[in-house]
């Protein structure tokens, strides 16, 4: 194919909040990459355990019909990367990108450069995401591969991209390509971005955030209502991360306000989607000890500069930043032992498929039975496997369209 973009089909983009009406949103079908995970390499590589990965990927087709049962529209981000790999200059791009990587000496790095180079659209697909293993690659021999663990990789796997919204964030018409923090998972913003740069269906996208930036993960990203984003600063979107992101949505008149809510810098609350998710345009779940500690800073643009005040409870700052009353929070209820499990198991982490609607891992039965007790509807979803990653329904999908919140 030549390489330029050609074909293009209008498709829109825009998401100005969580609850407006879900029309189109990224997914990654979880495979082979799952299928390297050992308990040599699950913890750096961010899993809890060993997926059985026949039945995450039937939980997974589970989770994408239903979403196309309420009339979704489900992309999957693997056959967009091979359709823009069709193009040389995007073939070239993700080449460069992947040899990129400073474990390797200039011999190594000439033999996956060749390697890669042999690849069909659809095996280069599959080796950027699934990774190479030492094994696979026969033809190398120079000092590197020799002296490499044979149970190594050449090219990492990417678990972690089956958690979609960490990688890439949809901000009004722009995409912000996110700046991951662990190295298990920075590649995965290279290929979205690739993706956003490439194919027709995204022409004169312009991204309003980079890798090359401070680090900001989509999971932290929360789109209160449109013109205010809440965004959680802790094991991942650092405070620097906040802080350029703000700048940038506003340089871009994005939102008004950015709330910086620090959360505590640990596994179990690794992005603030793992602890607060909204249900509707007034209110949010959230994981019940937090409920009323959490605050926020308040970011706003002040002559060319940044005026930040605060901070403030957040469920405070959140609804006055909206033009609220009050930000509702249902109440949970639980005892401290099932909120804690709840909350590891994503219990707090739904994906709202429009006001009231949200889709929920079934395990969490008394999350869920709260929910329904305030009147949300819940879709749900087995994930016993695809929740080893720790990540639920939010965390899973980019959302590429919504409706204006009503
Ligand atoms: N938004 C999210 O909370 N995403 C879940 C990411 C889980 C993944 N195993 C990670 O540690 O990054």
């Amino acid at each position: 194919m030549e390489s330029t973009r050609q074909g293009t089909k209008a498709h829109g983009h825009r998401v100005t909040s969580e609850v407006g009406r879900l029309r189109t949103v990224l997914l990654h079908r979880p495979g082979a990459e799952l299928k390297r995970l050992t308990p040599r390499n699950n913890d750096k590589l961010l899993f809890d355990g060993i997926p059985w990965v026949g039945r995450a990927q039937e939980e997974h087709d589970a989770f994408a019909q239903a979403l196309r049962d309420r009339d979704v529209e489900v992309l999957y981000v693997t056959e967009l990367l091979q359709q823009v790999l069709e193009y040389e200059g995007a073939r070239a791009r993700a080449i460069a990108d992947t040899i990129d990587d400073n474990r390797w000496g200039d011999q190594l790095r000439r033999v996956v450069r060749g390697y890669l180079e042999d690849l069909d659209p659809e095996d280069l697909a599959q080796v950027l995401v699934a990774g190479l293993a030492h094994e696979e690659l026969k033809t190398a021999h120079g000092l590197v591969y020799r002296l490499m663990d044979r149970l190594d990789f050449i090219i990492d796997p990417l678990p972690n991209l089956l958690f979609m919204r960490d990688n890439s964030a949809w901000i009004g018409d722009r995409v912000a390509v996110t700046s991951l923090a662990m190295p298990a998972r920075r590649r995965e913003s290279t290929l979205t971005g690739l993706i956003y740069a490439w194919h027709p269906r995204f022409a004169g996208v312009e991204p309003v955030y980079d890798p090359s930036l401070e680090h900001v993960e989509g999971g932290d990203v929360l789109l209160l209502c449109p013109g205010v984003i809440a965004v959680g600063t802790g094991e991942r979107t650092t405070p620097a991360g906040v802080e350029r992101l703000a700048r940038q949505v506003f340089d871009a008149g994005l939102a008004h306000t950015v709330l910086a809510v620090p959360i505590m810098q640990e596994r179990a609350t690794m992005h603030l989607d793992t602890v607060c998710t909204m249900v509707d345009v007034d209110t949010v779940v959230m994981y019940p000890p937090i409920a009323h500690s959490l605050t926020a800073h308040t970011v706003t643009a002040a002559n060319g500069d940044l005026r930040v005040e605060g901070p403030r409870p957040f469920l405070e700052a959140a609804a006055e930043a909206m033009g609220l009353d009050r930000l509702k929070v249902i109440d949970t209820g639980l005892d401290p032992v099932t909120a804690e499990r709840e909350q590891w198991d994503d219990g707090n982490n739904t994906l709202a498929v429009g006001p009231r609607l949200a889709v929920a891992y079934e395990r969490n039965i008394e999350t869920n039975a709260h929910l329904e007790a305030a009147g949300i509807e819940v879709i749900r979803i087995g994930g016993s496997e695809l929740g080893s990653g720790r990540g639920g329904p939010r965390c899973m999908s980019c959302p590429i369209l919504r409706d204006e919140p009503r």
